[in-house]
């Protein structure tokens, strides 16, 4: 639940490249220890917004507040700087590396050998293990293992646990579960719950409605880059989040013109033209 001011707030951020308007008067918020789920379609604007939050794109009109505070970010490392971590779909992880060596990407220890620093593996190692098995993820032991041997939800939770351990005040996940199975979902959405727990401000981006509602505080829909729902857990069911993302399209309206379709049609798919 949101407590005080917000950590990342926008207030109508319009974003247009030339003449193209792909958001429109984007007004969000998430406080400390709250999920705020953004649910939208294919090309609704997500990822646009995704990056106007982490510093990649400024917005046209508008402003980004945190801590309460106007703020305008130079660009993705000044984002990242003050605290704002992204994770995209696959992790963003490095297979042909190790476990260690992922999770201290650009921040390697070191220790000395002679006149030389070289990087500290035992201490990466140890360091990476710890934390991914404190978001409870029991299942790394090993920090030399390659991560082109983790399980899609292992990489994901591997990427969570380094933002959380170097100091992510918002963790903006893209789609963390789109490409996994349910078991692997679970990890991840266990993950989540648990850097709520810790007091990260998380924007979930999913078009996964039950993977939403499992962790959600707050849930917005984007619908050709505006927010055309905006509305707190408990407040609305599956089928009408579902509706929404669909456009207003109902749900039911749609599976019962698929079921009349496959009755007038004995059951068959349709028949591609001769
Ligand atoms: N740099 C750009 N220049 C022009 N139009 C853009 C640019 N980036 C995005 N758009 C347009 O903005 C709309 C939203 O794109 P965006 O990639 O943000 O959607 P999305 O919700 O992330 O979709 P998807 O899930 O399919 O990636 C699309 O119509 C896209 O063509």
């Amino acid at each position: 639940m949101s407590s005080g001011n917000p950590v990342i707030e926008l207030r109508s951020v319009d974003k247009s490249f030339g003449p193209i308007d792909v958001l429109h008067e984007i007004s969000l918020k998430v406080g400390e220890g709250e999920v705020l789920c953004l649910l939208g379609d294919n090309g609704a604007g997500k990822s646009t917004l995704i990056k106007t939050l982490a510093g990649v794109h400024q917005p046209t009109r508008g402003e980004i507040l945190m801590d309460g505070q106007p703020t305008t970010f130079s660009g993705p490392r000044d984002a990242q700087a003050r605290g704002i971590a992204t994770v995209h779909q696959f992790g963003g992880t490095y297979p042909l590396m190790s476990v260690g060596r992922n999770f201290f990407m650009g921040v390697e220890p070191t220790r000395n050998v002679g006149p030389f620093k070289v990087f500290d593996r035992e201490k990466a190692n140890r360091i990476a293990v710890e934390e991914v098995q404190k978001m409870g993820i029991t299942r790394i032991t090993d920090g030399d293992r390659l991560v082109g041997g983790l399980s899609g939800g292992e990489r994901q939770s591997l990427a969570i646990a380094r933002a959380v351990h170097f100091g992510a005040r918002v963790l903006i996940l893209d789609e963390p579960t789109a490409a996994l199975g349910v078991k692997q979902a679970a990890h991840v959405l266990r993950i989540v719950n648990e850097a709520k727990r810790r007091g990260l401000a998380v924007i979930f981006i999913t078009h996964q409605v039950m993977h939403a509602m499992a962790v959600g505080d707050h849930f917005a829909v984007l619908i050709r880059g505006a927010i055309a729902a905006d509305f707190r857990k408990g407040d609305k069911t599956r089928e009408e989040i579902a509706d929404l993302m669909a456009g207003g399209e109902s749900m039911a309206d749609l599976e019962a013109n698929i079921e009349g379709y496959m009755e007038t049609h004995d059951g068959h798919p349709p028949q591609p033209a001769a």
